[in-house]
C-alpha cells in the first residue's frame, strides 16, 4: 500500500445498507483526514501529549500508545523529546495500520526506539511503563472489558505513571447531550461533510463506538486504582483526562 493519505469519502454515497465501522484498509487509507476532521481537538490533544511527557516520564521510561492507529502519538512524542528518552510500544488489532506505523516511524524519526506490534489490548501482558496513551481507543472496546483494561494498565504503571485518556463522550442530560451533538454536526458540517456522511457514518458507529459520560470515565479510573484524575481538555462531545498513579 502507498503511504499517500486521501480525502475520507466512506461514507458519500448512499449505501443500501450501512456496515459496521471498521478499521480496514479503506478506513486506513484515509484515517489522517478522517480523524482531523471527525475529532475536535484532535490535534491539541496530539501536542499536549509531548508537554505531559516531559514533565512526567521518567528519561527512558516504556510508553504504550494503546490503540495507536497510524501511531500519530508516537510521532508527537518524537517531536518534542529526543532519541533515548522513552521506548514506545505501539498496539493495535488492524495489521493495516500497524504496518503503516511501522513506515511511519522507519521514516520519520529512525533514530528513537518506537516498536509497533498487532495486538488486542485486553489480552496483552503489561510490562512496567511510565506513562499509557488510550487516545480515542476505549469508546470502541465493549462496555465489560473496560475495567479490567484498565485495572490491568494501573498495575502496569510505576509509582508517578500516568495515563492519558480521550474519548468520544456521552451528556447523562439529554438536552445537553442534544446541544452538544447537534453542536457536534456542525462541526463536521464545517469540516466538508454532507448530512448523508454525518448520518450513514452515525448509523456504521451504533454498538461499535459506545461512549461514556465523563463522570463514568472518572468513576471507573478511581475503581481501577487511580486516587486521581482530572479531565484537562473538553471541545464538545471529545475530552481527554489524566490519571495518575502515586508515586
Ligand atoms: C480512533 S482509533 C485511535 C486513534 C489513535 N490513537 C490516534 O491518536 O491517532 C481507534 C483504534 O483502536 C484500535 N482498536 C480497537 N479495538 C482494539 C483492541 N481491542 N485492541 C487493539 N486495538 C484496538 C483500532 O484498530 C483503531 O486503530
Ligand atoms: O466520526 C465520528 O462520529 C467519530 O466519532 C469520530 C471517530 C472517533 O471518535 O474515533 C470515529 C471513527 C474514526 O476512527 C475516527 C474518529
Amino acid at each position: 500500500m502507498s503511504d499517500a493519505s486521501y480525502r475520507d469519502a466512506i461514507f458519500s454515497t448512499p449505501l443500501d445498507r450501512v456496515a459496521r465501522f471498521s478499521f480496514d484498509e479503506k478506513v486506513v487509507a484515509c484515517f489522517p483526514d478522517m480523524i482531523r476532521r471527525s475529532v475536535p481537538g484532535y490535534g491539541q490533544v496530539l501536542g499536549m501529549l509531548g508537554l505531559i511527557a516531559e514533565r512526567h516520564l521518567r528519561h527512558g521510561a516504556r510508553v504504550y500508545d494503546l490503540g495507536c492507529s497510524l501511531g500519530a502519538g508516537g510521532l508527537a512524542l518524537a517531536g518534542a523529546l529526543p532519541p533515548g528518552a522513552f521506548d514506545y510500544v505501539g498496539l493495535d488489532l488492524s495489521p493495516a495500520m500497524v504496518e503503516r506505523a511501522r513506515h511511519t516511524f522507519a521514516d520519520e524519526c529512525p533514530e528513537h526506539a518506537m516498536q509497533v506490534e498487532v495486538a488486542d489490548i485486553r489480552e496483552v501482558d503489561y510490562a512496567p511503563a511510565g506513562m499509557i496513551m488510550l487516545n480515542f481507543t476505549l469508546q470502541f472496546l465493549p462496555p465489560e472489558d473496560r475495567d479490567a483494561l484498565l485495572a490491568r494498565l494501573y498495575r502496569a504503571l510505576e509509582p508517578g505513571g500516568v495515563l492519558v485518556l480521550s474519548e468520544k463522550t456521552v451528556d447523562a442530560d439529554e438536552y445537553d447531550n442534544a446541544w452538544r451533538v447537534e453542536r457536534y454536526h456542525d462541526f463536521k458540517r464545517a469540516n466538508g461533510y454532507s448530512d448523508m456522511e454525518i448520518s450513514q457514518k452515525r448509523t456504521a458507529l451504533e454498538n461499535v463506538l459506545v461512549p461514556d459520560t465523563l463522570e463514568a470515565h472518572h468513576a471507573r479510573l478511581e475503581r481501577s486504582g487511580f486516587a486521581r484524575s482530572l479531565t484537562w481538555f473538553q471541545y464538545l462531545n471529545f475530552a481527554s483526562m489524566i490519571a495518575f498513579k502515586e508515586g
